[in-house]
């Protein structure tokens, strides 16, 4: 009991516990909120998708050290200085967003604020489900193409600036005036957050997925390609069939009718989807309809 003892203050009188002042506590808290918001700017950006890729990667290397697979290690050696310099060059837009905004007024505030951002969590109400439903069936009754993208957690900053600013409450009649043929804003996506719309004619990325039906142009294409980018759920209404599809996490269910795109918003609106089950939902409606 006596040894036990003598070891435990032994090992206590070695362990050197540092004196804490108020600028260690600064800092501490400096450090906290810079490391937070660089997590928030990568969940927001593109790169968080590149970052599980990196962590994947990482892993990897750990397995292939830990295995001792001395090639493979070193080819990650020579690669990693490579990769850092590719990372600054496709991040590059991304960061000099960010060195932009340093510059501006409103981002101390948002920085004492914890990047919370209220739009961002706001739900949108059942109205607005119901408002871009009927407008989505109405214009595909017409043969009127549409691009609607909702976003979610992830901000869709990036797309929006390539729009034209809109800020106007979901309604079925704005969407449809927005998209009536040869009307300045027609061209493009609009894109919903929370109650409103806050963009229109956003330019948004093609997919390259070589298993989209060929039947299926670049509006269709777009509409995949944001949701591969992004958390967000698009709706396309085609111009030339009418028909109305909704794209999630790179898939694509072509052709939905009225009840399952409510559906489908009702989960967004409880916060309440992922990729998995969509593609479950995306599997149950193939197999009841062949022509998807
Ligand atoms: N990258 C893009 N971002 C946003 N909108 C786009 C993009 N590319 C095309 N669009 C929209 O899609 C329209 C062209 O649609 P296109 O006919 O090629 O596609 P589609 O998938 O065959 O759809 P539809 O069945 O409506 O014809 C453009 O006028 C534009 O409004």
């Amino acid at each position: 009991m006596t040894t036990s003892g003598n070891l435990l203050q032994n090992y206590f009188s070695r362990l050197y516990i540092p004196r804490i002042t108020w600028t260690d506590i600064i800092e501490i808290i400096i450090i906290a909120v810079v490391l937070y918001n660089i997590l928030l700017w990568i969940m927001n950006t593109k790169a968080w998708a590149l970052l599980k890729g990196i962590i994947v990667v990482g892993l990897f290397a750990v397995v292939a050290y830990l295995l001792n697979l001395k090639t493979i290690l070193w080819i990650a050696g020579k690669t990693i200085s490579v990769g850092i310099i590719a990372l600054v060059i496709i991040f590059q837009p991304e960061l000099r967003r960010a060195l932009e905004q340093l510059g501006r007024k409103k981002f101390v505030l948002n920085f004492l604020n914890f990047g919370d951002n209220s739009n961002k969590d706001e739900r949108f109400s059942v109205k607005t489900a119901d408002e871009i439903v009927d407008a989505c069936y109405r214009m595909g009754a017409v043969r009127t193409g549409a691009l609607i993208v909702i976003e979610q957690d992830m901000l869709l900053e990036e797309y929006i600036k390539t729009g034209i600013p809109v800020d106007g409450i979901v309604t079925s009649q704005l969407l449809i005036n927005i998209f009536e043929h040869n009307t300045p804003l027609h061209d493009g996506a609009v894109i919903v957050r929370g109650n409103r719309v806050v963009a229109a004619t956003c330019y948004l990325p093609l997919t390259d997925n070589v298993n989209l039906s060929k039947a299926l142009g670049t509006r269709h294409r777009a509409g995949v390609g944001i949701s591969e980018a992004t958390d967000s759920m698009t709706i396309i209404v085609s111009e030339e069939t009418g028909k109305v599809s909704v794209a999630f996490g790179g898939e694509l269910i072509h052709d939905i009718d009225a009840d399952s795109l409510k559906n489908k918003l009702e989960y967004i609106r409880r916060k309440n989807i992922d990729v998995k089950s969509f593609r479950i939902w995306r599997g149950r409606l193939k197999h009841e309809r062949e022509d998807i």
